[in-house]
């Protein structure tokens, strides 16, 4: 199976470094979640590598081969993003049916079944489409395409809860009844644990995690109890943040604990969730890291 990789991907726009240094590989058949706050640059990153954008420098490799604008696999990479590529005055039915000639064939009976199940009817025009239902209709579309690999340029903006519950259930639904590589690009961590294998974290134009969940979860801590204890057991560990809530002070650390450490008696040690671990990761002012 294919392998997408970016070696040394770098993107300006004018002066300003957006992308700086990105190498990442791409597995066939998983599920990704690419985490950064507003800006990060996870939707250009997506872009490049759907060939919407030209990177600065840097390159793609298709199956280790370099990708140039002419040979990239346009039909293997479908990028839904927050832009528009479908003419808005067109009825959704029309841009299904354009769709499945661009894109080489459509699964409308999934299609259908989604439609029917958010309550959108085929017949509307997407400009008559809230924003939240714009976004459906988009991974709606982006779900029913052959491609192997496909990016969800933030697949629940403007969703109420219960259609994000809905919609992770249809990506992972889809992904079972054929397995694919899905790119979830999100700031929205609520949930979105339950759905990805693998994290990327970018932050400051740089990926600062690319590990699997399992990983992740593991490497994330909390440590608590009286100041003097904790720092006594974080010497030399890397800290993220700190906190203190009356006598009770917190450390929060991404990282492997020392096997061999001693844990004094009144500090507690914990897993932390992955929206927390993300807050922390990559809270304002905090300095590059691992
Ligand atoms: N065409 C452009 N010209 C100039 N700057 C741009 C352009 N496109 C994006 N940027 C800038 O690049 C940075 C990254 O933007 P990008 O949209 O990739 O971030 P993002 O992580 O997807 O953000 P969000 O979660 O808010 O959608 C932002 O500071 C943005 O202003």
């Amino acid at each position: 199976m294919t392998e997408l990789t970016t070696e040394h991907l770098i993107k300006q726009f004018g002066n300003r470094v957006v992308l700086d240094d990105i190498n990442l590989t791409l597995k066939p058949n998983t599920i990704y979640g690419l985490l950064g706050r507003n800006g990060a640059g996870k939707s250009t990153l997506l872009s490049i590598i759907a060939n919407q954008i030209t990177a600065s420098s840097g390159t793609i490799n298709w199956d280790k081969t370099p990708l140039t604008g002419r040979d990239h696999p346009l039909q293997a990479i479908y990028l839904m993003s927050e832009q528009n590529i479908f003419n808005k005055e067109n009825r959704l039915k029309k841009i299904m049916k354009d769709t499945a000639l661009l894109q080489g064939a459509f699964n409308q009976t999934l299609a259908d079944k989604m439609l029917a199940d958010f309550e959108l009817n085929p017949k509307q025009k997407l400009n008559q489409l809230s924003t939240g239902y714009r976004t459906i209709f988009k991974t709606i579309v982006a779900l029913c395409v052959p491609a192997d690999y496909v990016f969800l340029d933030e697949p629940i903006l403007g969703l109420d809860a219960n259609h994000r519950v809905l919609l992770y259930r249809y990506i992972l639904e889809a992904y079972e009844n054929r397995p694919r590589t899905f790119v979830l690009s999100t700031h929205i961590i609520e949930k979105i644990a339950n759905l990805i294998e693998h994290v990327l974290i970018l932050d400051q134009s740089r990926i600062i995690v690319d590990d699997d969940l399992e990983t992740v979860l593991d490497h994330s801590y909390q440590i608590s109890g009286p100041k003097e204890d904790v720092l006594a057991y974080c010497q030399e560990l890397p800290i993220l943040a700190s906190e203190q809530i009356g006598t009770l002070y917190t450390n929060y650390l991404y990282t492997e604990l020392p096997a061999d450490r001693v844990i004094p008696d009144r500090v507690a040690i914990k897993h932390v969730d992955l929206q927390t671990i993300f807050i922390k990761l990559t809270e304002k002012g905090r300095e590059q890291h691992v």
